[in-house]
Order: C-alpha cells, then structure tokens, then sequence
C-alpha cells in the first residue's frame, strides 16, 4: 500500500477553495488514503516536462497533482486547482534534489528559461550584479545549482529575484534573498538552510528527498490523520517545521538562549515545540508570555499539540504576575493590588506635598524605569544611577528631591499593605532566593521585548542556572511598551547564544513589506544589545496591496470600515477572522458600535475579554500583539492620532524620550500591520499620519 503525504501548499490551496469545492477533495482524497491500489486513481498527464507528477480527479471540474517519484512508494499531494489551471502549474515545473540540504525542490522551468532568454538579449550594461560578493563556490555550497547559478549570476537587482517567487526552487530562492538582503553566507547557511547533516545525497533518489523535507511535505499515517490535518489547515505549524525551527527547538544548549525574528516567522511555534519536548523529557516547565490573553491562546495551541495529560502537567503557561503573586500569596501573605487611577492620585499629591517642578507620569515613570529596574535601594546609588533612555539630565539636588518622593510613595504602599505589579515581582524574587529548590527546570519566554527588568528577575530565580534554563523569543521591533532591558544586567548571560528566524508564515509579502517599510530607518537593538533588523524576513505568500483610505471625517472612515468588513464577509471571510485595530479604546469602542449598527456582530476586546466565534474582533492596536486575522483593518491613522499626541514627550522636553517615544509608536503601528494573514486596510480621517507618507509613498 502507497505512503501518502501532503505537500504544505496543498493545504493553502484547500484553504482558498469553497467549501463544497473543499469537502469533495477531502472526499477524494479519504478513498485514495485508504485505498490498496491509489495508482488507479492516478491518471498521467500528456505533454508535461515531468513524468512524474499525476493528476488525480476531484469532480468534472478540479484536478489534483501528486508526485510520484520513479522509486519508493510515497505519493504527495501537491497542488489542487480546476483542470485547466492544475495542469498550468504543472506543465513546465520540474522536481529536483538540494545538493546542500538533500530537500525536495519543485521550480517551472520555462519562466526562468524565458526569464533567462529576456536578460541575455538586454544589452550588457556596467551595472554591478546582485551577487558580485559572493563565490560560486560558495553558491554551490549553500546548494545553489547550475541552472539557478546562471540566473543568479544576471541578476541586478532583488525585484528581478522576487518576481519569480513560487516559480523557483524553493530553499534556493531563501539563500538567494537572505544574500541580496544582506545577510552573510554563513548567517544564511544557520538562519535559512539550517545545520543539515545529509551524509550521501542522490539527486535521483526524488522519494528519498521528500522525506527528507519536513518542513513542506507532512507523513500522513491513515484516512484519519489525512482528515486531522485538513480539518485544521491554519494548524499546520504542528506538523510541519522549517529545518531551522526544528533545530532550534530540539537542540540542546549549553545555557540561556534568545530566538529573534521578524512578525510571524514561527516564535510562538517554536516556543511551544520547544516546550513540550523539554517537558516529555521530565522536566518542570514554565511556558510564559506578557499577557494574560497571549497565555490562553498558548494553552489552546499547546493542546493541540500535546494531548498526553501527563506531559501537560509538567508545563505551567502562566504570564509572570500570575507566577509571581502566587508565590507572594503563599509565602507572605495576602495584598491589595493598587489600581492605575490611585497611583496616580498617590503621586500627584506627593508631587504637590514637596512641591516638585515634574510632572508626576515622570515620577512615576523614574520610579519604574531607574529605581525599580535598577533594584535601587539608596539615595547613594540613585545619585549614581546611569538613566540610559531617560534623556532629562537630572542634578544632584533634583535627584535628592526625587529619591524622597520615591520613598513616601514606597512608605505609602507599605503601609497600606498594597502592591504593584513590579513590587510583586520585586517580593517574588526575593521568595524564591530563599526556596530550598527551584520550581522549574526550564522557562521559555514568549514575546519577551517588553517584559520589565523586575519580571526578568522572576524569572531567572525561578530555574537553576544552566544548560537549558531560559529559552527566549524576542522581536524588539515589536516593542510597544517602555522596558528596555538588557539580559546580561538581570543575570541572563547568552554567551553568543542567538538565532534568528527569517520566514514569515503569516503574512502576504505585500503586507509585510508595507509594514517593514514603517520601521526602515530605526536603529533597533535586540535584548542582547546588538543591532537588529528585518534583513532577510520575508513571505512565501502572495496577496493584493494593503488598501489605504483617507476619509474627511471620523463617520465616513467607520463607514467605509462598515463597507470594508461586510465586502469581506461577502467574500466568504468569517468574522471571527477578522480584526479590527484603533491607537484608542474610544475609536475602538466607536468601531465596534458602527459594525453592530449595521448589522455585524462585533465585540471590543478589553483587558478582560478574549474574541469569541461570530464576531469581528475591535481593540487596540496594544492588544492586538500576539493575535493574528485573515482580515485587518487599522483604523484612525490620523495625524495626532499615530503618534498619539499624548504619548509623545516633546522634544523640547527630552530629546532621547522623544525619540523612544517616536520609534515606540511606530512599531505600534508595524505590529497592528503585521496582524494580518491575507488583507489589510488602513484608513485615517483629515490629514493622514506622517507614519504613513514612507510607507505609502506619499
Ligand atoms: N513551519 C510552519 N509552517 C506553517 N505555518 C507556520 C510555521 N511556522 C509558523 N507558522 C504559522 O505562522 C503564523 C505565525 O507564527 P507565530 O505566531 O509562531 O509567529 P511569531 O514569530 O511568534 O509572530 P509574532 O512575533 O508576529 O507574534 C501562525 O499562524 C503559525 O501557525
């Protein structure tokens, strides 16, 4: 009986059919999976250049194609499509095999040889080529072959590369991009083609090369795992890992780790793999992340992935306060928690009482960013203190003001027996540094970027320094929050330890080069404190350029997210696929109330309130970090709105504050971006924000 497997693609061109269309093919192919003779089911296809693919029939309409390679006995499902456009795809394509990685590799031969034909005729021109600074032996290392190195080497520019994205092969195309992009061979050998160990590579053994490619073709066992795996196409990410995710989150090391990698390139999917191998090996597990909304989605994934009770039992997915008020109310007993709005009035009137000449958001923000951050217990040591990021120079007189504010408000909370988030954790840490063991073997950190030095100290006592302790997944330029932190100045040495991912999952390239436009110019460091950027990340998808729209007034612009929203119900999306990001909770509100007027089920997500199914999903643009929706639409990306006036320090009063402020806002605006899957829309009322003249063009 033939082995089957499913091409990744396959499961993308599932998605994009209509259901009826769908279900026949799932129909199809449960008869072909059970089948002893699939061969029968096949039928050969005239005038192709690769005898290898077949079709299989799906209705008087559709076709599939497999391919089924000349030894061995495993068929794979690779493309699905009506009669005519399933045999386009496949009339000039031709499967090869990697010489680097041993991987499978489809591309279309005549695009490129027409391609190839097209630059040999343009007149030879000086123009420096792509690839000058590269050897072709050190192409041909990275598996670039003969046919692609005579392309490669024609090249003058990356758009003529990315024209042929889909018609190229595919681990060749990534090296190719990762070097125009900028990366080194070497960072392409580790962050695209992975430390692949392919002792004897036979470029005719095509079957061999399949299973080889994990990353794109999924091993299916029987009709049932086959209808698993189709019922839950968004799901693959449990079955199919690139090289590079796999080894990342299987390896061992020697200590702490940090994974970067720009929006959607598999972190949380790495960091859920990585949990559940290291928690079937026996060991506690803490899989933690910044929200409590980010924690549920991981609990949900992590199920999916991992159905064995007892290997569950051994991770807790707990945001750090949560981990950190238990261990308080444990061992030191109970506390009120103090609101926002009344630490605001405490410092307001310390603020009065000495009669201080800042405003209290910079008190309050002194005490988190230095005092607390810096674990400063002294006047001495504040007059000491480095402000890195704070900007306001600050004298010796002014710094003595302020440390006696400090502590009336710390004396304050004392006595009134309340705490913050961060004093929590301060309480927290000291708790375990006086535990007998430690509650965990491993703790894998989840959106990372903008967990407070305090949380950091949590963590790294709650797991023994060593091979294997913190495992962190990082995208700085995700950063929306305040807390910039450096590992090493809490006790987390990476010693080098760093990996980044490149591919993008998640998001058509459209979008995501629309949304790495906004960052383009930002100097933006990772947690280690070097400089990061988005080099190399780039999509396998394709899809249509973001929608802008500006509108006169506040009314036309939701009228026009009204129109957007229903032409994509309409166009089959499902509204719970769809989100729906404001810069304020009261646009947001507005949003949700203009959807449900006209008749759209819609619902704000706050704090509290995770999306549910049958409704749009509005919040802002802070809560949207970790979501993903087929649909998004960004809305009031107004000037005054993006950046939000009121969270800008003007430059007048801290330069350095004003520019983290700046740069803060924007990646805001790149993370409500990077949210969606397929559609973006973004829109504005009066004049536009100036965000968007790079980004657009304007
Ligand atoms: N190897 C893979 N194959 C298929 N899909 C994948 C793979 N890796 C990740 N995905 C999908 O890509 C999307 C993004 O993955 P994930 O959320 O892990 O990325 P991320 O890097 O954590 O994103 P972000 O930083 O933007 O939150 C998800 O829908 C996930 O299922």
């Amino acid at each position: 009986m033939p082995r089957l497997a499913i091409h990744q693609d396959f499961l993308r061109d599932l998605i994009r059919l209509e259901r009826p269309v769908a279900q026949k093919v799932l129909d199809t192919l449960g008869k072909f999976g059970q089948t002893a003779h699939a061969g029968a089911h096949l039928e050969k296809l005239q005038d192709i250049r690769d005898p290898r693919f077949k079709s299989i029939r799906i209705d008087r309409q559709y076709r599939g194609i497999v391919l089924v390679p000349d030894s061995g006995d495993l068929l794979t499902l690779l493309h699905v499509d009506t009669h005519d456009e399933a045999y386009a795809w496949v009339r000039n394509r031709r499967v090869s095999v990697n010489m680097a990685t041993g991987h499978m590799e489809i591309r279309d031969d005549a695009i490129i040889a027409e391609t190839m034909d097209g630059l040999t005729r343009t007149p030879e021109t000086t123009v420096d080529k792509l690839f000058d600074h590269v050897s072709d032996g050190e192409l041909t290392r990275l598996g670039i072959d003969e046919q692609m190195l005579r392309f490669a080497r024609m090249l003058t520019d990356v758009g003529m590369l990315e024209a042929l994205d889909g018609k190229l092969p595919q681990t060749q195309f990534d090296v190719l991009f990762g070097l125009a992009a900028g990366m080194s061979p070497e960072e392409v050998w580790t962050d695209l083609v992975g430390s692949v160990d392919v002792p004897d590579i036979d470029p005719g053994d095509v079957s061999a090369a399949t299973e080889r490619t994990l990353h794109k073709v999924a091993l299916v066992d029987g009709p049932e795992e086959l209808m698993e795996l189709f019922a839950k196409p968004f799901d693959r990410w449990r079955v199919y890992l690139h090289p590079v995710q796999r080894e990342v989150a299987f390896r061992s090391y020697a200590g702490s780790i940090q994974v970067t990698g720009g929006p959607g390139t598999g972190k949380t999917v790495v960091a859920l793999h990585r949990a559940r191998h290291l928690a079937r090996r026996g060991g506690r597990v803490l899989l933690t992340t910044f929200t409590a909304t980010l924690t549920r989605s991981l609990s949900e994934w992590l199920r999916l992935l991992e159905t064995d009770e007892e290997v569950l039992s051994r991770i807790d997915v707990l945001t750090v306060d949560q981990v950190a008020r238990k261990l308080v109310n444990d061992h030191v007993g109970s506390f009120a928690l103090l609101g926002n709005e009344e630490e605001k009035q405490i410092w307001r009137r310390i603020r009065r009482r000495r009669d201080l000449d800042l405003p209290e958001k910079f008190l309050q923000e002194e005490w988190r960013q230095v005092v607390l951050a810096q674990e400063i217990g002294t006047l001495d040591d504040y007059l000491k203190a480095r402000r890195v990021g704070r900007g306001r120079r600050l004298g010796s007189l002014q710094r003595t003001k302020i440390w006696r504010a400090v502590t009336e408000f710390e004396q304050e909370l004392a006595e009134r027996r309340y705490r913050t988030f961060e004093t929590i954790c301060r309480e927290a840490t000291r708790v375990l540094g006086g535990l007998a063991t430690f509650p965990y073997d491993h703790v894998i950190v989840d959106e990372a970027q903008d967990l407070h030095p305090v949380r950091w100290r949590v963590l790294r006592a709650a797991v023994p320094e060593g091979p294997d302790d913190l495992f962190i997944t990082a995208d700085t330029h995700q950063r929306i929050y305040d807390n910039r932190v450096s590992l090493a100045a809490v006790g987390i040495r990476l010693g080098g330890r760093s990996t980044t991912l490149r591919i993008n999952y998640r998001t058509t390239g459209e979008i995501l080069t629309w949304s790495c436009a906004m960052l383009a110019d930002e100097k933006i460091d990772d947690l280690d404190g070097r400089r990061t950027d988005l080099a190399g990340c780039r999509s396998e998808m394709r899809g249509s350029e973001p929608e802008m729209f500006g509108a006169a007034t506040r009314h036309a612009e939701l009228a026009r997210l009204v129109e957007t929203v229903n032409g994509w119900i309409d166009a089959g999306v499902r509204p719970e696929e769809i989100g729906v990001a404001a810069r304020s909770e009261t646009l947001g509100q507005s949003a949700a109330e203009a959807l449900a007027l006209a008749g759209i089920g819609a619902l704000f997500l706050s704090r509290d309130r995770d999306g549910t199914t049958d409704h749009v999903s509005v919040t802002t643009m802070h809560r949207m970090k970790g979501l993903e929706f087929r649909c998004v639409a960004v809305i009031g990306v107004s000037a005054g709105q993006i950046p939000a006036d009121n969270a800008v320090t003007p430059l007048t009063e801290d330069a350095t504050t004003h520019r983290n402020d700046l740069q803060r806002e924007r990646c805001l605006l790149f993370v409500a971006g990077t949210r969606a899957r397929e559609r973006l829309h973004i829109s504005w009322h009066g004049e536009p924000s100036p965000f968007l003249k790079l980004s657009s063009g304007r």
